[in-house]
């Protein structure tokens, strides 16, 4: 489960073909865009609702593709040993622990746009219905009544429709009230006021929204800032005869509230797709007056479930297989073409991290890296998140560039990017500096036309060395007598040189040294080389992850 981005795409290409598990009824065009990609299927359309199967189904799989059922938790995330990414088909992913999906290194993806105009008209065919009493007068009518003056509607042209989130779908209603020549006002705090203008609807603050709407309809997530948005004060200083409709999330009204408002007659009628608790087979609100539910339908549609099937499909393939993240909730987008450019420099910013993070022995405040040349021109986001997760690993094992800037956030790590033209001989520059509640240290690398990243600085003092799997880092005086006395302790240990680079500040001054040795040196080679005349400190680096 905890990979980079880059080591993602190598690993899964490496070994057998990643496994997905689709625990929610999935258009069938899902399963066969996976395995026309290379991707194993298990389908499972109902195993969303068995929560105990589904810890035991997720254990092995690469990734988990669902719709609303499926409840991805803490717990289902702890038995995912495996998991890699989890893509939502649809778009609310309030039925996903993201927080904890980010902590366990789990990308979560969903796909924006699919279902927005399916959703849109399924708000205005609430909206007409409620109206108009269409269901109802349905009932009646095939009952053999006859109930002409029993079912008196409400005209909507001319009439004011209040949207609560103006995002994608809110956006398309606005275009439909527009079309059916109602005046459209807005509460969204996102909304600037060019793209209200643009897309022709006033925006206001909520309670005169509510004060002005005659017919109110939610285009929001669940979050904690908008559950509950539709409150009981709020709904009793609607207009008497205003229309609520909820094509969004259940917990955005009270509906007990509501329920009481269309009882005593204060609002006309409700459209409710949606519930607090779904599924919903008993609610409050069932039996109110002119109320016209349906079992969250909005997003159903052949259409839309086949577009956001595809697209699932389509973006866990392109993760799984070739590195590349979009539409990703807690990680930056990379596309196909960017992941193999990436790569290199996701490399070497890792490893610089890791070069970081295994000589720093005290508390991190921070972290700043700054890149330079081509390099800079790169998505720097997924860099720092690779450059973070180096320097973290040494200290947590089970930490990936999800998760990575997650837990530094949490530990109060503050990380700084900087981004400049080159400045000295190398097309493209990383140094990382990580600052220490005891020191700052530096470190900065490139990567060489041959893809290959290497070691250039420490601590401001030019040197040139690979990134090899076993090395020692020595600090120590630029005297004569240290080269032999080095080879000699380590020779008499047993332990054989690969490779030897050494930079000094000046002539005499603090130097540096990075042997690169075949095996893991032992700590009591490590401490012989401590207690050598002219060094300072002798650490093991290792680059074998
Ligand atoms: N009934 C159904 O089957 C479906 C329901 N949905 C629901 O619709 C919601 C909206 O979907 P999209 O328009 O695609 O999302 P979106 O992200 O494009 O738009 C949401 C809008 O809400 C706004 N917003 C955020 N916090 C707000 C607050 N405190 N008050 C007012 N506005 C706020 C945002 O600025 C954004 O413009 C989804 O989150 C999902 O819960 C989506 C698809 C199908
Ligand atoms: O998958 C569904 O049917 C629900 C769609 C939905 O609620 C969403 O995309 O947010």
């Amino acid at each position: 489960m905890q990979q980079t981005v880059a080591n993602t795409a190598t690993a899964t290409a490496a070994k057998t073909r990643p496994v997905v598990l689709i625990s929610d009824k999935l258009s069938d065009a899902a399963v066969q865009i996976f395995k026309d990609r290379g991707v194993d299927v298990i389908f499972e359309p109902d195993l969303g609702k068995d929560k105990e199967a589904l810890l035991e189904r997720i254990a092995t799989v690469d990734g988990l593709a669902i719709r609303s059922a499926t409840k991805v938790t803490d717990k289902v995330l702890e038995a995912a040993k495996n998991l890699k990414v989890i893509g939502r088909a649809g778009i609310g992913v309030d039925n996903v622990d993201i927080p904890a999906a980010s902590r366990a290194g789990v990308i979560v993806m969903n796909t924006p746009f699919g279902n927005s105009i399916t959703t849109a008209e399924h708000a205005i065919a609430m909206m007409f219905a409620v109206a108009r009493q269409i269901p109802a007068a349905d009932a009646s009518t095939q009952a053999g009544k006859w109930e002409k003056n029993r079912f008196m509607g409400t005209e909507l042209t001319g009439k004011t429709l209040g949207i609560i989130g103006c995002g994608n779908i809110g956006s398309i209603v606005a275009a439909r009230g527009i079309g059916l020549k109602m005046r459209v006002i807005a509460y969204d705090p996102f909304l600037t006021a060019e793209r209200a203008a643009e897309i022709g609807v006033e925006k206001v603050e909520l309670d005169e929204l509510f004060a002005r709407a005659d017919v109110l309809t939610l285009h929001t997530p669940l979050t904690e800032k908008t559950r509950n948005v539709v409150s009981r004060e709020r709904i009793f200083a609607m207009k008497k005869g205003a229309i609520v409709i909820n094509c969004a999330r259940g917990g955005l009204v009270d509906e007990a509230a509501l329920r009481e408002a269309l009882d005593q007659g204060h609002l006309a009628g409700a459209g409710v797709d949606v519930f607090s608790e779904e599924p919903a087979k008993e609610n409050v609100l069932f039996g109110a007056p002119n109320l016209v539910c349906t079992p969250h339908l909005g997003a159903a549609t052949s259409e839309a479930q086949e577009n956001v099937a595809l697209q699932v499909a389509e973006q866990m393939s392109d993760y799984l297989l070739r590195g590349a993240v979009s539409n990703a909730l807690n990680m930056p987008s990379i596309t196909a073409e960017e992941a193999p450019i990436l790569t290199p420099f996701v490399t070497l910013a890792e490893r610089l991290g890791s070069f970081a993070g295994q000589l720093t022995e005290t508390g991190i405040k921070g972290v700043r890296i700054e890149y330079e040349g081509d390099v800079a021109e790169l998505n720097l986001k997924a860099l720092t998140a690779a450059a973070v997760t180096g320097l973290m690993r040494p200290l947590l094992q089970d930490v990936n560039m999800v998760s990575a800037p997650t837990i530094a956030r949490d530990r109060g790590i503050l990380v700084e990017e900087v981004r400049r033209e080159q400045q000295g001989a190398y097309e493209n520059y990383i140094r990382l500096t990580v600052i220490s509640e005891r020191q700052e240290r530096s470190v900065a690398g490139t990567v060489f036309s041959d893809g290959k990243p290497r070691i250039i600085q420490v601590k401001g003092i030019n040197l040139d060395a690979d990134f090899a799997p076993h090395m020692i880092y020595v600090t120590n005086q630029d005297k004569p007598g240290f080269i032999g006395s080095i080879g000699m302790a380590l020779g008499k240990a047993g332990v054989n040189i690969a490779n030897f680079t050494l930079g000094r500040k000046e002539a005499g001054g603090e130097a540096i040294c990075i042997i690169e040795v075949d095996g893991e040196p032992s700590a009591d080679v490590l401490k012989t080389i401590e207690t050598l005349p002219l060094v300072n400190q002798a650490k093991a680096l290792n680059f074998t992850g």
